[in-house]
């Protein structure tokens, strides 16, 4: 077979799968139009309640004579443009009263709507979101998912998703199958012990696994059948909510030791076992467990940990734009000075993943590595760590500074974050503290000695009041020549002269959904380190030379759907060139490994779901 023809019969096979797949209570997705019909097997108000076959006002006459909705709807038949101008019309009545952007007081109103819609026609909720993905993307995930979750009792109303719980240890294996959909590619779990920077949420962080499955599902094109929120209730420690009333999780503290990780490896068993190609994303788990349970799974099962590893490759390739925006050579890179506020598994992922980076650029030996590690100060809530600290983590350890070196810069044990960059006047400072304002006047003013002739500030944490620091505050003292980049959006900053401060957002969006995307189409029996280094220096080198130079050193969410389809590319490769590719669907390993680059690109295309209403016919059980 010719490698056209064998990539023909993938896309075609796919949608057949797709056809495949209906025999169940599932539907399909199709990505064109006037393909093959889906087969329901209900009728009447239990399609217009299901929000995987509901068409609402777009439902035909014929259709609805088929599906005996006659009735049941207003006469006028719509168009899906007609639906989506309706709904839009509904939704911009919020911004007559609201501000733009982040700060935007109707975040939440936007949010209840967007929701609403979400429950009752899945394929316009994803229409809506990817054609106005710069708009919405802060409304159904960061910032506004933070402010969702610190509300979730409040705003619940139709379940989403599926909450395992420490009270139904010994059961996950069975209640697993009660989960519809009998395929499932990707789940996102977290145990609500750390959303954001908004501490422990407990019960109602299912939210983030919300959010971030909406960004699989809009920049991915993961069939929204297919992918699984999860929320494992192990308790909490959050004092207020274990006294709410109202609160929907289990009212007492967390497990922790051995009782912890025992629910944890049977959810992780239940849904492997009943879906052994499902991958599982890990999300905003305090930091004293992700490191742990990425140890314990990520050679065994198709797993990562978003925040460690996905916000280390975002943070990789913001540092290496950061390099090149100074007009100097890539090669340059391990010679850059990082400051980084924050020790915890965000903080401590960047610093381990970079050092790597700088490792492979300078030979990629021991030595290499040894001497990479030098090019970190890390600073946490006491100050910075040093070999002196006391019950020091053993994960920060390896970036602890030498007594020696410290007393030679004029620092010690526990140094504030101000005398950090005045004396290491670094090119580089990153915040992953969840600290609002952190990077003060007096730092940033500190940061002015900085050695780069274009001082980067990475001010990563979310939500936007947990910002280290505004674009405002960096460009107001560094001057027009600051690299900027945020976590949650802020806008471009206009300094005068028609000069404009370039607001970047560096967040792990822009990673985790191709990651998922090329493990779910190579088929990798694991997540290697290779991949997500891929994945990193694919985004570094979507930014063209002369973005960088203007300090833009992220692309625009709007291109968020291309890059993921880069990103995922880069992945597979990756996977087959490291043979962990096993394949996916009718495309077995050895026909990947023939791809070519481009042919690569093709095959992510053509498997990318895309909103459009398939034709629906109905057949009796
Ligand atoms: N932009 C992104 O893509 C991205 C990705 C992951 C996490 N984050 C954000 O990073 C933040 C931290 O996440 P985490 O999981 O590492 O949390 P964490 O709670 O594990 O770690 C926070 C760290 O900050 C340190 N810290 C607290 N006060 C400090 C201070 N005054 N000065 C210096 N350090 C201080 C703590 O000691 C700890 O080491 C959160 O706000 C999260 O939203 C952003
Ligand atoms: O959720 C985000 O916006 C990024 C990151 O995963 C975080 O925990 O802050
Ligand atoms: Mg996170």
């Amino acid at each position: 077979m010719t490698l056209s023809s064998s990539l023909r019969r993938s896309s075609l096979v796919h949608r057949l799968g797709s056809v495949a797949a209906q025999a169940g209570p599932s539907r399909p997705f199709t990505t064109s139009e006037g393909s093959r019909p889906s087969i329901v097997h209900k009728r009447s108000l239990d399609i217009l309640h299901d929000p995987w076959f509901n068409k609402g006002t777009a439902f035909s006459m014929t259709e609805r004579d088929r599906l005996d909705l006659r009735g049941l709807l207003p006469p006028n038949v719509m168009t899906t443009q007609q639906q989506i101008d309706r709904f839009m019309v509904d939704l911009k009545r919020f911004e007559l009263h609201a501000r733009d952007g982040p700060s935007d007081t109707n975040a939440l109103a936007k949010w209840r709507i967007l929701n609403r819609l979400h429950d009752r026609n899945e394929t316009m909720y994803y229409k809506v979101l990817i054609d106005n993905i710069e708009e919405y993307a802060p409304i159904v995930y960061t910032p506004t998912v933070g402010l969702v979750c610190q509300n979730y009792s409040g705003l619940f109303r139709r379940p989403r998703g599926m909450y395992f719980s420490a009270e139904d240890r010994g059961e996950m294996m069975s209640m697993v199958y009660n989960w519809p959909a009998e395929q499932v590619d990707m789940i996102v779990v977290t145990d609500g012990s750390r959303i954001l920077g908004l501490g422990d949420l407990g019960v109602q962080g299912i939210g983030i696994s919300i959010g971030k499955l909406d960004l699989y599902v809009a920049a991915a094109g993961i069939n929204p059948q297919r992918v699984l929120p999860v929320m494992v209730d192990v308790g909490t420690n959050n004092e207020k909510l274990l006294k709410d009333p109202l609160y929907l999780g289990l009212q007492q503290h967390r497990l922790d030791g051995e009782d912890y990780l025992s629910v944890i490896d049977e959810f992780m068993e239940a849904v492997f076992t009943r879906w052994p190609h499902v991958i599982v994303q890990f999300e905003d788990f305090q930091s004293k467990w992700a490191f742990k349970l990425l140890q314990r799974y990520r050679n065994t099962y198709r797993m990562f940990n978003d925040d460690v590893q996905g916000t280390a490759g975002v943070a990789i390739a913001g540092l290496l734009g950061a390099v090149r925006a100074q007009g100097r050579p890539i090669i340059d890179f391990p010679k850059q000075k990082i400051v980084v506020a924050g020790a915890g598994s965000a903080g401590l992922g960047v610093v381990n993943a970079t050092r790597k980076t700088m490792a492979r650029m300078l030979g990629n030996n021991e030595s290499a590595f040894a001497s990479a590690r030098s090019q970190f100060w890390l600073v946490d809530a006491k100050g910075l760590i040093t070999e002196e600290r006391p019950d020091i983590d053993p994960d920060a350890l390896p970036f602890a500074r030498k007594l020696r070196d410290v007393a030679h810069q004029g620092l010690r044990e526990g140094a504030s974050l101000v005398e950090v960059v005045s004396k290491v006047k670094p090119d580089v400072l990153l915040g992953l503290s969840a600290v609002g304002g952190l990077f003060s006047k007096e730092v940033l003013e500190a940061l002015k000695h900085s050695s780069s002739t274009r001082p980067a500030v990475f001010a990563m944490s979310n939500p936007t009041k947990n910002a280290e620091c505004t674009p405002e505050e960096a460009f107001s003292i560094l001057g027009e020549n600051a690299i900027f980049a945020s976590g949650s959006p802020f806008s471009d900053v206009n300094l005068g002269d028609g000069k404009i401060g370039h607001c970047n957002q560096g967040n792990n969006m822009y990673l985790f959904p191709g990651i998922g995307l090329g493990t779910l189409l190579s088929g990798a029996r694991v997540v290697s380190d290779g991949m997500l280094q891929a994945a990193a220096e694919c985004l570094a080198a979507y930014m063209k030379e002369e973005e960088v130079l203007k300090g833009i050193v992220y692309p625009s969410i709007s291109s968020i759907r291309d890059i993921t389809k880069e990103v995922a590319t880069a992945v597979i490769r990756e996977a087959v060139a490291e043979d962990l590719a096993e394949g996916y669907r009718d495309m077995d390993a050895q026909e990947l490994q023939r791809l070519d680059k481009e042919e690569t690109l093709e095959y992510v295309k053509n498997n990318m779901w895309s909103p459009v209403y398939p034709t629906l016919v109905y057949r009796k059980d």
